[in-house]
């Protein structure tokens, strides 16, 4: 079993105005550890996938990343508001990959991995072109390099996407519903990258979807997750060998039934 918790939600919450998406949240994710998060739309994962990314901040609790606060700093004794260069810092450790790829259009693909290295990491030029041509390999691009985002496939795009927060090296990536843009033939391209990164073991996974089979083949623990709160987690054959899982039947007939998200 892993032994280190590399993330770490504690008593999250979060509203929009009068709306509480988040009620509590109590999330730990070990070192390596691949977690899928499956709950119907609108439901929160995204918002709990963007605040460990500091795209939004916790109304209240603290978010832990490789044992330091990622919202916060303690200064004498007390905990404030994390200045910018302490969440850059720490954001480091994060990759995340979203539905809609995101990529630079005016570079080529070459250019949107060595980007970030260059100007994030202060990589040099060569330097960051070997390790951008590294990731093209993983992902099966190397024939794309001088290519731009426009004359690729959906598919290709996401794999771009995905080598392009490898490169940086996280220690745990969020995939954001990587293939539901995705014309149903391309989904199973983006699926394969994702799954031969996880079986690499090192890194570890937040990984919110609707593939429900794929969820469970690859992850270590799934969490179901509904109106902002968790339901029921555990290790997927525990989820679905068990003969009191009524309640988790019904909660699945909702996905099945379109109302994913
Ligand atoms: N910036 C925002 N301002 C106001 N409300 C928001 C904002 N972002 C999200 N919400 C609301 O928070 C709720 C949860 O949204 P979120 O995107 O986290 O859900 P989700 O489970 O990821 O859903 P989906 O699968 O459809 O993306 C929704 O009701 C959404 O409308």
């Amino acid at each position: 079993m892993k032994e280190n918790i590399l993330v770490k939600y504690n008593d999250i919450h979060k509203s929009y105005g009068d709306l509480e998406v988040l009620k509590g949240i109590n999330l730990g994710i070990h070192e390596g550890e691949k977690v899928a998060l499956i709950g119907p739309s609108g439901s929160g994962k995204t918002t709990l996938a963007r605040l460990l990314m500091t795209l939004e901040e916790p109304t209240e609790g603290t978010i832990e990343v490789d044992g330091k606060l990622l919202w916060h700093e303690e200064v004498n004794g007390k905990l404030q508001r994390a200045s910018e260069k302490h969440l850059h810092e720490v954001r480091g450790n994060i990759g995340m990959v979203f539905q809609h790829f995101h990529l630079f259009p005016h570079m080529t693909v070459l250019e949107n991995i060595m980007e970030a290295p260059m100007s994030v990491l202060g990589l040099k030029k060569s330097e960051a072109k070997k390790d951008a041509e590294e990731m093209l390999e993983k992902v099966g691009l190397i024939d794309k390099v001088d290519t731009y985002p426009a004359q690729l496939s959906g598919g290709q795009k996401q794999r771009v996407a995905i080598a392009r927060a490898l490169v940086m090296r996280p220690k745990i990536m969020i995939f954001d519903e990587p293939t539901s843009a995705l014309d149903p033939e391309l989904v199973g391209e983006v699926l394969d990258v994702i799954k031969e990164i996880a079986l690499e073991g090192k890194m570890g996974m937040l990984l919110i979807t609707h593939e429900m089979d794929f969820a469970m083949d690859i992850a270590d623990r799934v969490v179901f997750f509904d109106e902002g709160i968790i339901l029921e987690q555990g290790p997927p054959k525990e989820l679905f060998n068990n003969p009191e899982t009524d309640r988790l039947q019904s909660f699945l007939s909702r996905f099945t039934n379109g109302g994913i998200g």
